[in-house]
């Protein structure tokens, strides 16, 4: 059994400080007990100048009546910037890459929503993958498409490749007559996005652009189109999902999750894994490296990239009252020892099964707490648009993601997660613990 690595095992440098607002309150009270000083000095020093005193004096006590406008001034300066509650991020670089990252994700979620309402509901039974085909073909085209307009020069790994499409006449047209009227409702917004895609042909040579070797040098960008995809058939979890790494760290990370609750306070029911394409659901989970993370409902509109709910982990005091999520997919991830991992945690309540990174944004959001993905095959890797956007928001949201030898996810080494085996997710304060009774259970397997 490898040890954990304590470089890896430090605790992420962008998780969000915690929120505090009291620096706000002390500041406001500074303000209050010298604003008559500072008046008092000002007009003695200056008696020419009674309007600007009295215009300052105004802003001063505006200042400490609204905590709003202060605690945004503060954001702004940055000089609180470790103690304000980031009810928006404030964001010094990657913002241009968050916001094209969730318009390119809302898009492409309109998308697979379409393709569940109009081709997939009821083919389940009938193990019909063509929807998934569809869908998956679509919205990587559509989110190419958004990343070629705006980072022409950035790599991208994406997980379909387009040589099925061009034997099957029929499957890229009905691609196309899907893909062709796909657009937000905002026409600034889809402007940014480059607007449609031009014709057949150059949605099929989109979909090759994703086909880089992935690597720990530059600008690449992970898709995965519809991760999830049993979850996505049955009404359940899917996921749409785009990260960017530079240079192998994962730096932007954005998950459209359609068939999540909007409500952020909402906890996870066992329920969650089927039906679940009514009102009220559908959110964008993203977070920056160093900003925290957050949640909003997926709409079909433009965003203001900076606002959103900021969300993060539940804190958890006592570990046996703690909720597990894991795949569906027994093939995936091993529910047998998933289940003796929480019996010696002392874990009575089931895990909650859903498919796809909707996993590692429910528990990001103190939807769930912990996730476990239990190494099934002693040969499968992981691959790298399966965890990067999830690994990020995680750790942004005040969690933890290693795999089961305690090693951070490396995204540096190519496609595929080769350096790592299976995914230990839970809040930084109970990781350690997780993690030493996931390595007892699968000691044998180590
Ligand atoms: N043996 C395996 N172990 C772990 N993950 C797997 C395995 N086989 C496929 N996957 C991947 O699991 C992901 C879904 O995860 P989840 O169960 O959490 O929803 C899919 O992207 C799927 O990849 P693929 O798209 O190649 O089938
Ligand atoms: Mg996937």
């Amino acid at each position: 059994m490898s040890s954990p690595s304590p470089h890896k095992l430090l605790p992420s440098a962008c998780s969000p400080s915690p929120a505090s607002p009291s620096s706000s309150r002390k500041l406001r009270l500074i303000l209050f007990l010298f604003l008559p000083a500072i008046v008092l000095i000002l007009s003695l020093l200056f008696p020419s100048t009674g309007a600007a005193t009295a215009s300052l004096s105004l802003f001063i006590g505006r200042l400490v009546h609204q905590p709003g406008q202060l605690s945004s001034i503060l954001r702004q300066t940055r000089f609180f910037s470790q103690h304000t509650p980031a009810a928006t991020m404030r964001l010094d670089k990657y913002e241009k890459e968050l916001q094209i990252a969730q318009l390119a994700v809302q898009r492409a979620s309109i998308l697979t929503k379409r393709v569940f309402h109009e081709k997939a509901k009821g083919t389940v039974d009938k193990n019909d993958k063509s929807p998934v085909t569809i869908g998956d073909f679509g919205a990587q085209a559509l989110i190419i498409a958004a990343l070629q307009h705006n980072f022409p020069g950035d790599a991208i790994v994406a997980e379909e490749e387009s040589a099925k499409l061009k034997e099957d006449a029929n499957l890229k047209s009905t691609i196309w007559d899907l893909v062709k009227d796909i657009k937000l409702d905002d026409a600034a917004a889809e402007e940014l996005l480059g607007g449609p895609i031009k014709d057949v042909d150059a949605m099929v040579e989109l979909i090759d652009k994703g086909n880089s070797p992935g690597g720990s040098q530059g600008r690449i960008w992970a898709i995965d189109p519809i991760d999830g995809t049993k979850g996505f058939l049955r009404g359940g979890q899917y996921a749409v999902c785009l990260a960017l790494m530079v240079d192998g760290d994962v730096k932007v990370g954005a998950l459209g999750c359609p068939n999540l609750p909007i409500d952020d306070s909402a906890r996870l029911t066992t329920g969650i894994g089927e039906n679940q394409t009514d009102e009220g659901h559908g959110v964008l989970f993203s977070a920056v490296q160093g900003h925290g993370a957050m949640s909003r409902a997926l709409a079909t509109v433009n965003l203001d990239v900076e606002a959103g709910t900021p969300i993060s982990m539940r804190a958890i005091d006592d570990l046996t009252k703690a909720n597990f999520c894991e795949s569906v997919e027994a093939g995936h991830s091993s529910h047998g020892d998933q289940a003796a991992i929480s019996q010696k945690l002392g874990i009575t309540a089931p895990s909650v099964r859903m498919d796809s990174q909707a996993k590692y944004g429910s528990i990001a959001r103190g939807a769930g707490d912990i996730y476990l993905r239990l190494p099934v095959s002693a040969t499968y890797q992981e691959k790298i648009w399966d965890h990067a956007a999830g690994d990020l928001i995680v750790r942004e949201s005040g969690g933890q993601v290693t795999d089961i030898h305690g090693k951070r996810l490396d995204f540096s080494i190519g496609r595929t997660l080769a350096g790592n085996k299976g995914v230990v997710a839970a809040p930084l304060a109970v990781h350690g613990k997780v993690l030493e009774v996931v390595q007892e259970v699968l000691s044998a397997k180590l």
